[in-house]
């Protein structure tokens, strides 16, 4: 067992019950930039999804006092529930002991996940706030409730036990925080970045409650040294709790929200990731410490448009095709470099091209509407030739770049022989992106057989007789007979990073029938 030791002389505080703490933090698409946003030359257009993970912590255990116990419950799974003892020592060191309970739950005996986030915070928790006040948080013991929404978990056995079809309007009908009746181990997830939401939403909410950082720091201004720390410490838990340092976009997009993503040196996180803890993990994580060097640049989706997900039959190990990317890409450099530079500065493109589409609706919000609303009804290999306005031209270009990314993806995929857009993933696209009113899709991240993403547009609300492209390709969904494809969260907010919740209204989530409790 780690322990640390704290800063501050023990003095006589005064206690100052804390109430319920809850935070929640969004899933991630990795609309372009795979496999290059891990080189920081590079960025990557991340959209944080609808789709959100929840921390809820309060004090006491099932409302019965619990001295320094922690136990963590995760409700919508089998056998998910662990609990620890919070030790302090009298030379004023803090540790978290597994309990002996723990090792009795089988096959999730251990989350790394969840332990590690108690673990690094404790020992932050006391650097900051000192002996005293840690323990004070901790005397009565901590509950804590972990839920993802739905979509980051495949419903389909929600959907078939309820009678419902596989469309996008039958997933409103599954209670939220849905009791899945599996274990987390053989739960199928659908690549939105659980662990990464649950990590960011995990480590912020302890962070709040045991006031290591206020709620006003958790703006989404990129440049707010509060949400920087945050972040950081996000990073180094998830990394240290993978084992391994990726690009990070998903820790990012998890604390700053939708943004074009150019990833921090891997070195920063060198002096944490080994067997011993630094005496002092605050100056490594602190948000003014500038080796984090990433460059984060808030980003959203044109307005009118819609973020259609699906998932798609089997999995992809992410590791392996990025082992084997890489690997290629070092015994052929040359064409790898140029590749890069090609698919990189096309990804550049798409994302200015994006950002242009909001800078027309400001300009002149009526003209975008009529040109979107028109734009509805045709496939998007009509939209150039249509009509020479600004706003058609502008979504004509989006599509012929999506389009460009997508031939770049396979040719990474055809040299490094890695699946990222395997022949069936290039028939469900192509046959989705020859609808009406399709902006463009892709596989996200890594790629292969895990999803598509499809963007649509949306009529304005004073079109409602519009063709609805996302009608259109949910018909293709539903009707494919290749692969089984399940429609994912759709929406076209553009979430925000992680944020602090009101405790009242997720206990309320908590105790809504469907929701099972542990
Ligand atoms: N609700 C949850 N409770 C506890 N741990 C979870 C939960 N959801 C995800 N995890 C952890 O995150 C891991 C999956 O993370 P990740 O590989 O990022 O999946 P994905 O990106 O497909 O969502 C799970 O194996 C589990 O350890
Ligand atoms: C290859 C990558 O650049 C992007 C992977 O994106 P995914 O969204 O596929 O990630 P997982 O959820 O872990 O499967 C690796 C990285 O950036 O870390």
């Amino acid at each position: 067992m780690s322990s640390r030791s704290s800063t501050s002389n023990p003095e006589p505080v005064v206690v100052e019950r804390a109430g319920p703490t809850a935070v929640s933090a969004p899933g991630k698409v990795l609309l372009a930039g795979g496999y290059l946003v891990l080189d920081p030359k590079y960025s990557g257009i991340v959209v944080s999804t609808s789709a959100r993970f929840y921390t809820f912590i309060r004090e006491r255990i099932d409302g019965q006092p619990a001295g320094q116990k922690i136990v963590v419950k995760s409700p919508q799974f089998l056998r998910a529930s662990w609990s620890y003892q919070v030790v302090f020592t009298k030379n004023g060191t803090v540790g978290l002991v597994p309990s002996v309970e723990n090792s009795l739950l089988g096959s999730e005996r251990k989350n790394k996940f969840v332990q590690l986030a108690l673990e690094r915070v404790l020992f932050l928790a006391i650097e900051k706030v000192g002996y005293q006040l840690l323990k004070v948080a901790t005397d009565q013991g901590l509950e804590i409730i972990i839920v993802g929404d739905n979509d980051f978990y495949s419903q389909r056995n929600q959907l078939s036990e309820r009678g419902l079809p596989n469309v996008i309007s039958s997933l409103a009908q599954i209670p939220q925080f849905a009791y899945t009746d599996c274990s987390l181990a053989d739960v199928h997830k659908t690549g939105l970045g659980s662990s990464a939401a649950l990590i960011t939403s995990l480590v912020t909410g302890l962070l709040v409650h045991f006031k290591v950082i206020g709620a006003a720091d958790l703006t989404d201004d990129p440049k707010s040294v509060g949400k920087a720390f945050v972040h950081n410490v996000a990073q180094y838990v998830h990394c240290l709790a993978q084992g391994k340092v990726g690009s990070g976009f998903d820790v990012s997009s998890a604390t700053f929200g939708s943004q074009l993503y150019t990833r921090f040196a891997p070195e920063v996180l060198q002096p944490l990731m080994g067997e011993q803890v630094p005496t002092k993990l605050q100056p490594f994580l602190i948000g003014t410490n500038a080796s984090w060097n990433q460059r984060i640049q808030p980003f959203k989706l044109p307005p009118q448009t819609s973020l259609m997900l699906a998932d798609v039959d089997a999995g992809t190990d992410t590791p392996a095709a990025v082992g084997r990317v890489l690997s290629w890409k070092k015994s052929d450099p040359q064409k790898a470099s140029e590749l890069w530079t090609q698919l990189g500065a096309t990804n550049d493109q798409l994302a200015a091209a994006l950002s242009n589409l909001t800078a027309l609706h400001t300009k002149n919000p009526a003209a975008y509407a009529a040109a979107v609303d028109r734009l509805c009804g045709q496939p998007p290999k009509q939209w150039a030739a249509s009509s020479k306005d600004e706003v058609t031209q502008a979504f004509a270009l989006a599509n012929k770049l999506t389009e460009v990314i997508r031939g770049y993806m396979r040719e990474m995929g055809r040299l490094s022989q890695v699946p990222i857009e395997p022949a069936e993933q290039t028939r469900l696209l192509d046959a989705c992106l020859a609808q009406n009113g399709v902006v463009g899709g892709g596989v996200p991240g890594a790629g292969g057989y895990d999803a598509i993403w499809i963007l649509t547009l949306t009529a304005s609300k004073a079109n409602a007789a519009a063709p609805s492209s996302m009608s259109e390709v949910e018909s293709v969904w539903t009707g494919w007979k290749e692969m089984n494809v399940s429609p994912l969260s759709c929406g076209e907010s553009m979430e925000r990073g992680v944020r602090v919740e009101n405790p009242e209204t997720v206990l309320e989530w908590l105790k809504k029938p469907g929701y099972v409790q542990h």
